[in-house]
């Protein structure tokens, strides 16, 4: 892609949140996210992932600790540049619905404007349009399309702001298991840094280097997928059972969550074929 941005490291050094009733939400987090590393963050609901994330890209300003953006400190850097480098998808992301896909999608060429040249520009938004199959749809309004299409619009503005850091904050909501998987894909061959707060857990292991267990504000685990979602962890942490599981045909390592059996159950097993 023209012009495509280098991938970039993250670091949180002893981060922390502090609310005036003197609540924890981020609670002394140190986690680096190495270029080009796409890391999830997982974690029951309440557990301060929104709040690290928003660290990351600026929207909240730690009470103590720094965010370095590769060996800078995020808050010496501008918000222009910041939107430069940064692209951010949001939960709550509400645009302007009478927007065309295409106009919309154009948004993420904002922070570049007047330094590449309109047709650089536009060849850029195609390009993102149709990564993520939205060629078709350049013309259709918001409005006129579902929360998940929506969703992948949203996903296509970030790439036209060719960033080094994608930042995503639970990127497959609204989105259809085929979608959910075609998307996290799509995040996974972007070759940038991504970070991502993921609820679907099983959807973590295909799209993540490296996963960020939270809890209570305190970051519990920061390995890789298999290692940080060991089912002891998943057990201490979402109060759910997880069962590693491989593909057959794909020889891929997946997870399988369900909830603990009521204390004293017997489940009746089919017999031994
Ligand atoms: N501005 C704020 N003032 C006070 N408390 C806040 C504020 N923002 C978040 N919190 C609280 O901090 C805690 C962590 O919130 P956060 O949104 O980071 O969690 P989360 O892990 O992303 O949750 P979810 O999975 O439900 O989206 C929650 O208890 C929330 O109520």
């Amino acid at each position: 892609m023209v012009g495509a941005a280098a991938p970039l490291g993250l670091k949180a050094v002893q981060v922390s949140i502090v609310t005036p009733d003197a609540r924890r939400i981020v609670d002394a987090v140190d986690l680096s996210v190495e270029p080009g590393e796409r890391l999830a963050i997982v974690g029951p609901n309440g557990a301060g992932k929104t709040s690290l994330l928003r660290l990351f890209f600026g929207r909240l300003k730690p009470d103590t600790g720094q965010i370095l953006l590769g060996c800078r400190d995020l808050a010496g850097i501008s918000l222009t540049e910041r939107a430069r480098l940064i692209a951010v998808v949001g939960q709550n992301d509400v645009p302007d619905l009478r927007l065309t896909v295409a106009d919309y999608v154009g948004l993420g060429r904002i922070p570049h404007r007047g330094r590449l040249g309109a047709g650089a520009d536009r060849e850029i938004v195609e390009r993102a349009l149709e990564r993520l199959g939205l060629g078709a749809w350049t013309g259709r309004r918001l409005q006129t399309l579902s929360g998940g299409e929506r969703q992948r619009a949203a996903i296509a503005r970030a790439l036209a702001q060719q960033p080094s850091i994608l930042i995503l904050d639970e990127p497959t909501n609204h989105l259809d298991p085929r979608a959910r998987a075609d998307m996290l894909e799509a995040a996974r061959r972007l070759g940038i840094t991504v970070v991502a707060v993921l609820h679907d857990l099983a959807s973590v292991s295909a799209f993540a280097d490296r996963v960020a267990v939270m809890q209570g504000g305190r970051l519990v685990a920061h390995d890789t997928p298999a290692t940080a979602l060991d089912p002891k962890i998943v057990r201490h942490v979402f109060a759910m059972d997880c069962f590693p599981f491989t593909n057959p045909e794909t020889g891929r390592s997946l997870l399988v969550f369900d909830t603990p059996a009521p204390a004293g159950s017997k489940v009746a097993r089919a017999p031994a074929p």
